[in-house]
C-alpha cells in the first residue's frame, strides 16, 4: 500500500464567520512533492498552515475534520503541538534568517531541544547545510552574520534550519517568489533531492514550477479542492473544466 503521510478527511476551516476551507479530502503521499496551486486567496496557505497547527496562532479560527498524521488526528486537543512542529517544519515566502551567525541559525533549534555538545552541534550544522546545498558556499564563514547572505542563500539557510530539526515533512509557502531565476533553480533542484528523505508540500503561483518539481498537484479554488491528481495527469489531462481554464491561463 502507498505510504500516506497526511490523510485529510472532511476538513473545514473558518476564520470567524468566513469559511476558508471547505470539505477538503486529500491523501498526501510520503516522500513525494505535493504542489498546491490556485488563484490568490483560495486557501492554499491556510491549508498548509493547518498541517503544523500554525493556524492555532490566529484568533477566531475554528477547524473541523481530521488530519491523520503518524496514526493520530493532529487536530486533536491531545496533540503535542511543539512536537508536531518539530516533525513538520516550515519555510516561508520571504527568507527569514535570525540576525545571528550562520552557524547559530542552524544550531538554534537543536539547542532549544537541549543539545549542548559542541561536536554534536557541529555535525548537525554541517549535515544540514550540506543537505540544503549551502555548505560549499558558507563553510569558511560560519561565524559571519546570516543577514549578509544573498536572498537565495538565506532561503537555503532557512531550509537547513528546518532540516536541523530532523523533520519528516517540510512545508514550503511560495519559497522562491522572492528569488531570482538562478536562486529559484537551485531551490527546485534541492527539492528534488530532499524528497528522498522528506515529504514536501509547496505552495506556488508558478504552474511551471509545480509541473517541474511536484509529483502530485492539488488545485484549490475558493476554499475547495477542485482537482487532485498526479502532476502529469492534472497538467496534461485535467478532468475538471475549471482546472483546465486555470492551467491554460483562461481563468477570469
Ligand atoms: N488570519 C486571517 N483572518 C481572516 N481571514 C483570513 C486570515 N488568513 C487568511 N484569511 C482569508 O482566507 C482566505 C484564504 O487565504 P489564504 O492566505 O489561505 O489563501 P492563498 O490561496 O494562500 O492566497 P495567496 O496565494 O494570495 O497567498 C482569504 O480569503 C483570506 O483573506
Amino acid at each position: 500500500m502507498e505510504d500516506i503521510k497526511f490523510d485529510v478527511k472532511n476538513l473545514d476551516l473558518y476564520y470567524g464567520d468566513f469559511q476558508a476551507l471547505k470539505n477538503i479530502n486529500l491523501e498526501i503521499r510520503a516522500n513525494k512533492v505535493t504542489a498546491l496551486i490556485g488563484p490568490s486567496g483560495c486557501g492554499k496557505s491556510t491549508f498548509l498552515r493547518t498541517l503544523n497547527r500554525m493556524n492555532d496562532l490566529v484568533d477566531g479560527v475554528r477547524i473541523e475534520g481530521d488530519v491523520i498524521f503518524d496514526g493520530s488526528n493532529l487536530l486533536s486537543s491531545q496533540t503535542d503541538v511543539i512536537g508536531l512542529r518539530t516533525k513538520v517544519g516550515m519555510v516561508f515566502q520571504k527568507p527569514n534568517p535570525f540576525p545571528m551567525s550562520i552557524f547559530d541559525n542552524v544550531a538554534y533549534g537543536p539547542r532549544c531541544q537541549g543539545i549542548k555538545d559542541k561536536k554534536e552541534l557541529n555535525e548537525i550544522v554541517e549535515t544540514s547545510l550540506k543537505q540544503a546545498a549551502l555548505w560549499d558556499e558558507v563553510q569558511d564563514r560560519l561565524n559571519k552574520n546570516a543577514m549578509g547572505l544573498s536572498g537565495g542563500q538565506q532561503q537555503r539557510l532557512c531550509i537547513a534550519r528546518a532540516i536541523a530539526m530532523k523533520p519528516e515533512v517540510i512545508l514550503m509557502d511560495e519559497p522562491t517568489s522572492a528569488l531570482d531565476p538562478i536562486a529559484t533553480k537551485k531551490i527546485e533542484e534541492l527539492i528534488d533531492v530532499l524528497k528522498k528523505e522528506y515529504t514536501i508540500l509547496i505552495v506556488t503561483h508558478s504552474m511551471q514550477q509545480a509541473s517541474r518539481v511536484s509529483d502530485d498537484t492539488a488545485f484549490f479554488l475558493l476554499g475547495e479542492v477542485i482537482e487532485f491528481d498526479s502532476t502529469l495527469k492534472l497538467f496534461s489531462n485535467p478532468k475538471n473544466k475549471k482546472t483546465e481554464d486555470y492551467i491554460t491561463g483562461r481563468f477570469g
